[in-house]
């Protein structure tokens, strides 16, 4: 579904990815981990077209977003074709970016109207079962001030699935969250992962890593250090920075 290979990229002339490659299969849930500053966010955007690539090939279900032959800049497929596959993902972000002066249902119908032109009378029904799905639906018509941080998140989630993403993207989704509202936010996204939603998250659970996840990625400087089904990653880690890093982390 999606394949990253050698990406490369910098911001004011510093390397932050060095080389960073993935694949990711329909249905897999990867987690990627890693000390701060590692760039598993930098990656994350990178996927969904929010930083650009400086060299390397991103497919995403078997489009090509972008590609670099050798030791090129890598190239950008047109704006259309950008757009067309941007949607094929949704992402949910740490600070939730919740339209502040429109409803939850608002928040969920916006863009599936305005993106994908779809008629109110289709999109209310759908949102609806999502604010279901999520446990929300009697905060319909609450505007996102009167949220706790997990409901703010979990709408968020709602906003993703109403666009009907192959792939969704999770950028450290309970990190803002009070610890006691993590909980209800790993709950929906473990209920996505028994769906078989695809599905990859930047996280510093480790308890929704080693729990939920199909594999985990443990990234560090730049690059990935080290990989495997989460079962085998967090009973014998092989490399000695994974190790010391869960040590601190466990
Ligand atoms: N837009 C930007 N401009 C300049 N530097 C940036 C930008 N975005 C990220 N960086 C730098 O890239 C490095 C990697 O950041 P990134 O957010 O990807 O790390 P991370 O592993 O997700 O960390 P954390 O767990 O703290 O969120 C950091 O040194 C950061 O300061």
């Amino acid at each position: 579904m999606i394949s990253a290979q050698g990406i490369h990229k910098g911001f004011g002339g510093t390397p932050v990815l060095k080389g960073v490659s993935l694949e990711l299969a329909r249905g897999e849930v990867v987690a990627i981990i890693g000390p701060s500053g590692s760039g598993k966010s930098t990656f994350l955007r990178c996927l969904n077209h929010l930083e650009t690539i400086d060299r390397g090939t991103i497919t995403i279900e078997g489009e090509v977003l972008a590609r670099s032959e050798g030791e090129a800049r890598a190239q950008y497929v047109s704006e259309a074709e950008i757009r067309q596959i941007g949607r094929k993902m949704g992402m949910v972000f740490q600070s939730f970016n919740l339209f502040p002066h429109l409803t939850v249902l608002e928040n969920i119908i916006e863009a599936p109207i305005i993106v994908k032109g779809m008629k109110r009378d289709a999109i209310v029904p759908k949102a609806e079962a999502l604010l279901q799905k999520v446990g929300l639906l009697e905060k319909r018509d609450a505007y996102p001030n009167r949220l706790s941080g997990g409901q703010k998140q979990r709408v968020a989630i709602a906003r993703a699935l109403a666009m009907d993403p192959d792939i969704l993207l999770f950028d450290e989704p309970t990190s803002a969250l009070d610890p006691e509202l993590t909980g209800e936010v790993l709950r929906t996204m473990r209920e996505l992962a028994e769906e078989r939603m695809t599905m990859l998250v930047v996280t510093h659970e480790m308890g929704f890593a080693r729990e939920v996840a199909n594999r985990v990625i443990f990234m560090d400087g730049g690059h990935i250090v080290e990989q495997g089904p989460a079962a085998a990653f967090f009973a014998n880690p092989q490399q000695a920075r994974t190790r010391a890093f869960l040590q601190n982390m466990l």
